[in-house]
């Protein structure tokens, strides 16, 4: 191409680039040096519930206020009104108002969702100098505004747009910033005076925060994750074979963001190197997040069943000796119940099932229905999972309060049974789960993985989305019992102390069921059986003994729950620093 004798046009306002720039160097209209700052505010940014009572400068909500008014909008409509509340009366209402839904939302839950929904941190709306009552005026018919037409909330998207400014920008700042929405919305447009017409999108808190944390409160607590990025971004379409809507987020109480980062603090305090004691500290840290730090005892949870699977040659031993197993620890002479003893554990078994009829002493939670070898047929009938799982989560409850809760399990052929369910909630093969159990030979071990993959096969694919389901085809009464221990005891704010492969199974039921349950688990052991470390991996946990166990009766939970109550003592006992 010849060049041009005529001079480009440059217009006076806007652009200055040619097109033959812009062709030149697509990039170039990056801000390298403003990039990484963006991001790492984008990474940084938490939602804050405690506040320093110190003013926040004018000059400095200012600011705030002004990124959250250059946010996109629909049809450039800025239908954002941001409503800041300075008067120490208007907040005490609007915390009022929480305070109030918090309780009428409580009246309509389950006791124990209940407690969990009033435990919830909300004290920000108090604390915090200022309140920003985000508002929508929404008074513009929709069709008036370009591209609300066809999408008519858009101005309310706008809004939450503009709230995204306002937090990144207060985290620049140095301020915290928390979004509460536990209010009737009527009512809070009653309190500021909204018109018809104008709608509200909650509360900000707003001040100089009285915590930072460095990651999310629930994910520091093992609520939750932050799924990986390639698990929200999808390629063209939709995937054709999406196994239908993911299951529904924990409802079960993790232990708050302050509590998490408090016991932390605690340890940090102490007149030793932070972390000294390595992943004995760690699960200690868990237990004082709990609000437990003081525990001092506990109780051993010993489920047993029998299985029609042992009758498949699966085990060294005969079924009678789950019944024996059973009759010692409830009279306090089994390796469980002594080692349990020993840590100041009291033991409470449970008859999850044991062949030869009801065991005296014991806490009944039988199968009704018709149980199956996992080869040929369901384990349980669902209506038995479901009662084994209510009648565990009432006794875990029930166990909260003595202090720290230790499962163990005893039933003949049950390493099979915690292999098929391992399997089948991992996805993992028959061989990487199956192993030796109380002491297979090569035939037994031939039997086992037999067994495992046949019930595989039988049972489908899908359980890991499913985990109740897999509990009726691939599971055990005693492990399902368990998992509703688990679930009962973390709902009422207990740590529960795992055992070996068969108790580990069992959590990895309950922690699919609900993931908030994690955040209350601390791995016992690793034993030696095949397939309990990659069920650990699972599970998220790292464990405190590594004995090469196996011994299964809840001994090596019980060894692991003296060693954290020492742990407790320590932590309390120890001198704190400045
Ligand atoms: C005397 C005795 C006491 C036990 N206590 C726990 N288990 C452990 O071994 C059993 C599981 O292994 P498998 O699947 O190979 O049958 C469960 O009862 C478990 O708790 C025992 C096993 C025996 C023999
Ligand atoms: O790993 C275990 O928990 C185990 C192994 C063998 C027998 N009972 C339990």
């Amino acid at each position: 191409m010849t060049a041009s004798p005529w001079p480009r046009p440059v217009p006076l306002v806007g652009d200055a680039t040619s097109a033959a720039e812009r062709a030149g160097d697509p990039a170039a209209w990056a801000m390298p040096e403003h990039a990484g700052g963006l991001y790492a505010v984008v990474g940084a940014r938490r939602d804050v519930r405690r506040y320093r009572p110190d003013p926040v400068p004018a000059d400095v909500l200012e600011r705030v206020l002004a990124a959250g008014h250059a946010a996109p909008s629909v049809g450039h409509s800025q239908p954002w009104r941001f409503l800041v509340v300075r008067d120490p009366a208007t907040r005490d209402r609007a915390a009022v108002l929480t305070d109030r839904e918090r309780l009428r939302q409580a009246a309509q839950l389950e006791p124990d969702a209940a407690r969990r929904l009033l435990d919830l941190q909300l004290e920000g709306v108090r604390e915090a100098p200022l309140g920003i009552v985000v508002c929508c005026d929404r008074r513009t018919p929709a069709a008036g505004v370009l591209g609300r037409a066809t999408f008519p909330d858009a101005d309310l998207w706008s809004c939450a747009a503009a709230i995204q400014n306002l937090w990144l920008a207060a985290r620049a700042e140095g301020l915290g910033m928390g979004w509460v929405t536990l209010f009737r919305p009527d009512e809070l447009a009653g309190l500021v005076g909204l018109p018809d017409g104008v709608v509200t999108l909650g509360w900000l808190c707003l001040g100089w925060p009285d915590e930072r944390p460095p990651a999310p409160g629930l994910e520091r607590a093992g609520w939750s994750r932050r799924l990986p990025l390639s698990a929200v971004v999808v390629e063209d379409r939709w995937p054709a074979d999406d196994g239908g809507p993911p299951a529904p987020p924990s409802h079960l109480r993790a232990p708050g963001r302050a509590a998490v980062v408090g016991a932390r603090d605690q340890a940090d305090r102490l007149l030793t190197p932070p972390g000294s004691l390595g992943v004995l500290d760690r699960a200690v840290d868990r237990v004082v997040a709990l609000g437990r730090g003081d525990a001092t005892g506990g109780t051993l949870v010993l489920a047993a069943a029998d299985h029609p699977a042992a009758a498949l040659g699966v085990s060294a031993y005969e079924a009678r000796v789950t019944r024996d197993v059973a009759r010692a620890a409830l009279a306090g002479v089994s390796v469980g119940a002594t080692a349990a003893a020993a840590a100041g554990l009291a033991t409470v078994v449970v008859d999850a099932g044991v062949a030869g009829g009801p065991l005296d002493g014991a806490v009944d939670a039988r199968p009704a229905g018709p149980r199956g070898d996992l080869a040929g047929a369901a384990a349980m009938v669902p209506d038995d999972v479901d009662r084994l799982l209510t009648a565990g989560r009432v006794l875990g409850r029930d166990r909260a309060d003595a202090g720290l809760v230790a499962l163990g399990e005893a039933g003949v052929g049950n390493t099979t049974v915690a292999a098929a369910l391992a399997a089948g909630l991992l996805g993992a093969d028959a061989a990487d789960v199956t192993g030796l159990g109380a002491g297979a030979d090569s035939a037994v071990l031939e039997r086992k993985r037999a067994v495992v993959t046949a019930a595989l096969a039988r049972a489908g694919r899908g359980l890991d989305r499913d985990p109740a389901r897999a509990l009726a085809e691939l599971g055990g009464p005693e492990l399902t019992v368990l998992a509703g221990v688990l679930l009962g005891a973390a709902e009422a704010g207990a740590a529960v102390v795992l055992d070996g492969f068969a108790v580990s199974v069992a959590a990895l039921a309950a922690v699919l069921l609900e993931p908030g349950a994690q955040a209350a688990l601390v791995a016992g052991q690793r034993s030696r059986e095949r397939g309990h470390d990659l069920v650990l991996q699972a599970l998220g946990l790292e464990p405190l003994l590594d004995l090469r166990l196996r011994a299964g009766e809840g001994a090596g939970a019980a060894l692991a729950a003296g060693l954290l109550l020492d742990g407790l003592r320590i932590r309390r006992g120890t001198t704190r620093v400045g």
